[in-house]
């Protein structure tokens, strides 16, 4: 300690001749030399020290726009780094509920990969002073910087930089808002894009799950597989040169699930919706345009496909050969399947064929198209053959596992004295989960939500429903009795008819037979 106390005066002293021999250098030696001393203070320095160091730049070449390599920087480092940071800034992601937490300016933080130790450091400096700036911070530039041993160059370059590059995108696209898109509002403004968007979007926030989705569980579990398959399947899509893509056919009746489906896969997945309406595509080019704008980790959807357009290709001709004159009019939401004159005013059967499994289906990855139909059976088969809807998955009518996922989820019992009531109910009437729910829910907001009263009324419902389902088809039943004895009595006057017109001529013409004997 004395010795040190002996020491500071002389280090003092050392420190301030060398500002002051610092400063007489810049007063009275030209600017070349100046330059000349710096350049070889840096190769000396260099020389000394074994360090290397890259910076990796905000660098906005337009505003809004951040480099990748610094945003997956970003990411990686609030991920994997930012516990061994002393001073962190916290900031509300893009969904304004979830707080992101990553590395302060001026602040370091350390990682090692494959046995390299690298030394992080977060900083900032001030944009030239020609550029006006518009917004807040706009003219500064931020960046990150890497430190690491020169023996490390080749590990760096060619393994840590990619693999930071890899996590800090699996992180951002694990934090990120996951949106909602829609093709309906036309010539939309993205705040994240700062132009024209063919997609506007709101953040996608549906609740449902698989756990939630009431159907046959083992069903659920090959849905569920088959999903995992597919997201791991990369290599394998690249390795049998397909396009990383998978579609689904859901088909059922109203209110079995097919929408709640598709959010449960997008949330089991952590993708992005595209909602594709099809009746407000112009044509084919406009179509092409929306599916090129969407983004990988997305699920494509056109909802009750058999409604929104006639994918027959047979329907305008036929029209055409009856001589249809408002066909013009109800082809405005039909698909053609065969080229017409109007066709570039219009998609068309093999415009939407080739949005599935055209060249630029291929671009980007992992991406689901589901349609979802009430009716199967009116859509032309090469839609929705395997290869293009590779699973056809049915949603069908409530059976008793199902109803027990929905049990769970809205009265949270597992068991119940009436449940062997509700199982023979549900076997002999085909009730929507949909209507099931609706049962499960409270009627009122005063009313607790009891599960006797609930399933009492539940079992009143479904009695009823069989009484009405026995009713109708009674009727049917009467109906195609009575159609049937008509058609027989038809055709027995009918006959009567013909044979009474046989016996008028048989007696005219043995009449003319006689009078011609005569
Ligand atoms: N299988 C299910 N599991 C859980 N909830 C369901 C299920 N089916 C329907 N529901 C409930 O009923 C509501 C309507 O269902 P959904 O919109 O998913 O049916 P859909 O088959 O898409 O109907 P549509 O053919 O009329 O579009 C959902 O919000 C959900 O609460």
């Amino acid at each position: 300690m004395a010795a040190m106390v002996e020491w500071l005066p002389w280090f003092g002293s050392a420190v301030a001749s060398a500002i002051f021999l610092w400063s007489m250098v810049q007063n009275h030696v030209p600017d070349t030399l100046r330059l000349y001393l710096a350049t070889l203070a840096a190769k000396i320095t260099a020389y000394i020290n074994p360090y290397l160091e890259i910076t990796i730049s905000e660098n906005r070449a337009e505003r809004f726009q951040r480099s990748e390599l610094f945003i997956a920087v970003e990411a990686y480092l609030s991920d994997a780094c930012a516990r061994g940071a002393r001073r962190l800034k916290a900031e509300l992601g893009k969904d304004s509920k979830n707080i992101q937490v990553s590395v302060d300016d001026h602040e370091g933080v350390t990682d090692d990969f494959s046995g390299a130790k690298l030394w992080w450091y977060a900083s900032k400096q001030q944009s030239k002073a020609n550029v006006i700036s518009f917004y807040p911070g706009e003219d500064e530039r931020r960046f990150y910087r890497v430190v690491f041993h020169k023996r490390h160059h080749d590990l760096v370059i060619d393994s840590y930089l990619p693999f930071i590059l890899g996590e800090g995108r699996n992180v951002t696209v694990k934090n990120r808002q996951r949106c909602l898109f829609t093709n309906n509002a036309n010539n939309s403004w993205s705040p994240y894009r700062a132009k024209k968007s063919v997609w506007s979007h709101i953040p996608f926030e549906h609740p449902a799950t698989f756990d939630t989705l009431a159907m046959d569980p083992k069903q659920k579990e090959a849905i569920i597989d088959d999903l995992m398959a597919f997201q791991k399947s990369k290599e394998y899509y690249a390795k049998v040169g397909k396009a990383w893509k998978r579609g689904y056919l859901l088909y059922g009746p109203p209110g079995t699930g097919k929408s709640t489906m598709i959010a449960a896969m997008a949330n089991f997945l952590d993708y992005d919706v595209y909602d594709l309406e099809l009746t407000a595509i112009k044509n084919n080019t406009e179509l092409r345009k929306l599916f090129i704008e969407t983004t990988g980790k997305s699920i494509i959807v056109i909802e009750d496909i058999d409604c929104s357009l006639d994918l027959t290709g047979k329907r305008r001709k036929e029209k055409k050969a009856a001589g249809d004159k408002d066909s013009d009019d109800n082809d405005k939401a039909k698909l053609p399947m065969e080229p017409e004159k109007d066709d570039e005013t219009k998609v068309t059967l093999s415009g939407l064929l080739n949005f599935i499994d055209g060249l630029w289906s291929a671009c980007g990855g992992e991406r689901i198209i589901i349609f979802t139909t009430n009716h199967k059976e009116k859509l032309d088969p090469a839609l929705i053959r395997r290869g293009r809807m590779d699973k056809h998955i049915e949603m069908s009518y409530c059976r008793f596992e199902s109803f027990k996922v929905l049990a769970k989820n809205y009265l949270d019992i597992v068991g119940h004295g009436l449940f062997s009531e509700i199982q023979k109910l549900l076997e002999e009437t085909n009730m929507s989960p949909a209507d099931v729910a609706e049962n499960l829910m409270p009627m009122s907001k005063k009313k607790k939500r009891d599960p006797d009263v609930c399933l009492a009324g539940l079992i009143e419902v479904l009695k009823q429903a069989k009484e009405d389902a026995a009713a109708a088809k009674a009727k049917e039943e009467e109906e195609a009795k009575e159609a049937e004895a008509k058609n027989a009595k038809d055709k027995k006057e009918g006959e009567a008819k013909k044979d009474e017109g046989k016996d008028k001529i048989m007696e005219e013409a043995n009449g003319d037979l006689k009078q011609g004997d005569e």
